[in-house]
C-alpha cells in the first residue's frame, strides 16, 4: 500500500509533501450552498412556501499538499456542508472546488471521486452489517479498478494492516468491533482509494476521549507515511490542535479567522475564536498518549 500510494516515482500532479509545502492542493472559493426548506418541522410550525437555511456563505479555503487544515466551529455553522462540497458528494450552490488547480464543476468521474475521500463521525452506518470487512474493502478495490483482480485479496490485507487492525478482522462483521475500531475500518475503506487528500467530518466525536488518541494519532502517521493532505473537521478546539498545521474557524456559515495553529491558540483575533478557546481544556503537546491497545 505505502509502496503504490506513495511512490515518489509515479507522475502524479496530486503526490503529497509530508509537513506540507504551501501549495494549494484542494480549495474552495466563493463557495455558497443554500438549502430549501419544505414540509416537515418547518410547516408544522406554520411556515408557507419554503425556508432558505444558508449553511455555507461564500467561503474561501485551501489546504495545501501536504497540510492538516483544521476545520472548527460549533455545530450547525456549516462545517458537514463544506466537506460535502469540497469532496464532491454535494453540489454547491455557487463556487468552485478545485483540486491541483483543476476545476472540479461537471459530474464527477471515478478519478475525482478517487483523489478525495471522506472519513465519517459514524463509520457503522455506511458500513454493510452483512459483509466482512474483507468484503466491503474488496468491494471498493474492484469496483474502481484500484488493482487488478488478482491482487485484491493482498491489498486488502495490506489495507487492514496499514490501519492497525489485526489479520483476523478481515473475515469479520462490523458487529464485532469497537467504535475505535469501526473508524478504523471506514479509514481503510476511504485510503482503498488511495486518496490524495482525507476530508474527516468529526471522526473522533462519537468515541471515548482514550480512543480518540489512538484514532489522532493513526491519522497523523497516516498523514506522513502516505503524504496526505487533510481537512479534519471538528467542533472541539483541543482535537483539532492535536492535528492540525493550521486553523480556520467557521461561524454562521463563513470564515471567520484562518492562521497556523499556534497564530489562532496564541493569538486568536476574533471574538467567536476566543469564545471558542475559552472553553479548551489546556493540551500541551500535538501527538497524545494512546492508553489503550492500538487497535482500539
Ligand atoms: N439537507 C439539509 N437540508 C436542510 N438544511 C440542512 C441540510 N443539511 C444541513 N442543513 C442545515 O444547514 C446548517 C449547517 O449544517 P451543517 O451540518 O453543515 O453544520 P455543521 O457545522 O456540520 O453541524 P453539525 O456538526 O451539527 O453537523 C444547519 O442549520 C443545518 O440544519
Amino acid at each position: 500500500m505505502t509502496a503504490t500510494t506513495n511512490d515518489p516515482a509515479t507522475d502524479d500532479p496530486g503526490r503529497g509533501e509530508p509537513g506540507g509545502t504551501g501549495e494549494e492542493l484542494l480549495a474552495v472559493q466563493g463557495l455558497v450552498q443554500h438549502y430549501h426548506r419544505r414540509g416537515g418541522v418547518w410547516k408544522r410550525l406554520g411556515g408557507h412556501g419554503s425556508a432558505v437555511v444558508k449553511a455555507v456563505n461564500g467561503v474561501d479555503l485551501a489546504v495545501g499538499r501536504g497540510e492538516t487544515l483544521g476545520l472548527v466551529g460549533e455545530s450547525g455553522c456549516g462545517k458537514s456542508t463544506l466537506s460535502r462540497c469540497a469532496a464532491g458528494l454535494l453540489r454547491p450552490t455557487s463556487g468552485t472546488v478545485r483540486y491541483a488547480g483543476q476545476a472540479l464543476d461537471g459530474p464527477p468521474d471515478r478519478e475525482q471521486r478517487r483523489l478525495v475521500q471522506m472519513v465519517f463521525q459514524d463509520p457503522y452506518s455506511s458500513l454493510n452489517p452483512r459483509m466482512t470487512v474483507g468484503q466491503t474493502l474488496g468491494e471498493v478495490l474492484r469496483y474502481h479498478r484500484v488493482v487488478p483482480r488478482a491482487q485484491v485479496a493482498d491489498r486488502v490485507r495490506e489495507l487492514v494492516d496499514l490501519v492497525g487492525l489485526p489479520p483476523r478482522a478481515v473475515d469479520q462483521l462490523p458487529r464485532s468491533f469497537s467504535g475505535g475500531q469501526r473508524q478504523r475500518i471506514g479509514i481503510a475503506r476511504a485510503l482503498a482509494l488511495e486518496p490524495r487528500v482525507l476530508i474527516a467530518d468529526e471522526p473522533v466525536s462519537a468515541l471515548d476521549v482514550s480512543v480518540q488518541a489512538n484514532i489522532i494519532n493513526l491519522l497523523l502517521d497516516l498523514k506522513e507515511s502516505l503524504g496526505l493532505s487533510m481537512l479534519f473537521v471538528s467542533h472541539n478546539m483541543a482535537v483539532v490542535r492535536q492535528i492540525s498545521d493550521r486553523i480556520a474557524v467557521m461561524h454562521s456559515g463563513v470564515v471567520v479567522e484562518e492562521g497556523s495553529t499556534d497564530q489562532v491558540f496564541t493569538s486568536p483575533q476574533h471574538d467567536y475564536t476566543r469564545l471558542l478557546l475559552s472553553s479548551v481544556p489546556r493540551l500541551a503537546t500535538r501527538r497524545i498518549p494512546a492508553v489503550e491497545a492500538a487497535t482500539a
